[in-house]
């Protein structure tokens, strides 16, 4: 049984990574996860300047999930630049480059030393933090996302994947897929955390995290219906060239089934794999060859996007 797959001429031993964001931000971190089951790694994403991010605390742990609002802490775009020119590759293993600029400019900025640079892996433009004070998620500004498009395919040659928001409406997968369709994308990768959710503690009668009165990303179990519902509407709408990461609430194999059957080709796991640390790719690894053994597959293909409709 194997759970290889591949993104354009990328190829994965194991479909399994961190997603962005978490235990990814410093290069132990980032060489824990190359050093696991894993397929790979995926780097916090960076700005161009190193950032302290929002005020603490900014994360809390939830029975079903995690609230945060990070605010983009990161050490900047040449730190993560330089490990995944020194790593992508190494023992098989994929480094994905995250980057998120708080402005379009800041993107094409980070981009070109992308294309400058003698990385050679998959780079990922996270068009989707929800908790920059003040700065909304692009990914829901359709004109914006074509505008940074047209710009950056001016000039960027190397494999290119977005990290979108979730969308929740027929008419937003529509119009997201009609712009993603007119570019040469590698991959995109849904969804990101569920943009400004609140949790209240009623026993203090209080929000659970300081930054932006309380307000922040959802991720874990509340997320997943969303993420398999993003991953298979936009299978459906876009250019089969362009693959799926999917993203959002997987915890088990059988999760990763979940999403492999709405079509991904990788899957990152964040709130959980924040929760128990590395050992959870091989644990997760073991649950979905069971799953897969006991229904007679071999391979991911065997079963990817079969979702049955009734
Ligand atoms: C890149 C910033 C993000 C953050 C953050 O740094 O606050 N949290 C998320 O859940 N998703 C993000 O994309």
């Amino acid at each position: 049984i194997s759970l290889a797959s591949h993104i354009g001429d990328y190829q994965f031993d194991n479909l399994l990574l961190n997603a962005a964001g978490v235990r990814c931000s410093t290069t132990d971190e980032l060489n824990k996860t190359l050093d696991s089951m894993a397929g790979g790694c995926v780097t916090k994403s960076a700005t161009p300047e190193e950032r302290a991010g929002n005020e603490s605390p900014r994360m809390k742990p939830l029975p079903l999930g995690s609230i945060n609002s990070m605010g983009l802490p990161n050490h900047g775009i040449d730190y993560y630049l330089k490990f995944a020119e020194e790593n992508q590759g190494k023992n098989g293993k994929q480094v994905i480059l995250s980057i998120a600029g708080l402005s379009i400019d800041q993107n094409i900025e980070m981009l070109k030393k992308v294309q400058e640079s003698s990385f050679s892996g998959l780079t990922e433009l996270n068009l989707s933090c929800p908790n920059v004070k003040g700065k909304s998620q692009v990914g829901y500004d359709f004109d914006a996302v074509r505008d940074v498009l047209t710009s950056t395919f001016k000039f960027f040659k190397k494999p290119l994947g977005l990290k979108l928001p979730p969308y929740f409406d027929f008419n937003q997968f529509n119009g997201i897929a009609e712009v993603l369709n007119d570019f040469p994308i590698t991959y995109i990768n849904v969804i990101n955390s569920i943009g400004n959710g609140l949790v209240v503690d009623p026993e203090t009668e209080s929000v659970v995290i300081k930054p932006k009165g309380g307000f922040g990303g959802l991720g874990g179990d509340y997320v997943k219906p969303t993420a398999l519902a993003n991953v298979r509407a936009l299978r459906q709408r876009l250019n089969p060239e362009i693959s799926i990461i999917g993203t959002g609430g997987i915890k088990s194999g059988m999760d990763v089934f979940e999403h492999v059957l709405c079509g991904a080709n990788l899957v990152q796991i964040g709130t959980a794999f924040g929760y128990e640390g590395t050992p959870i790719f091989e644990r997760i690894s073991k649950e979905l060859k069971e799953i897969m053994d006991k229904k007679g597959y071999k391979t991911l293909d065997d079963f990817r996007g079969k979702l049955k409709t009734i």
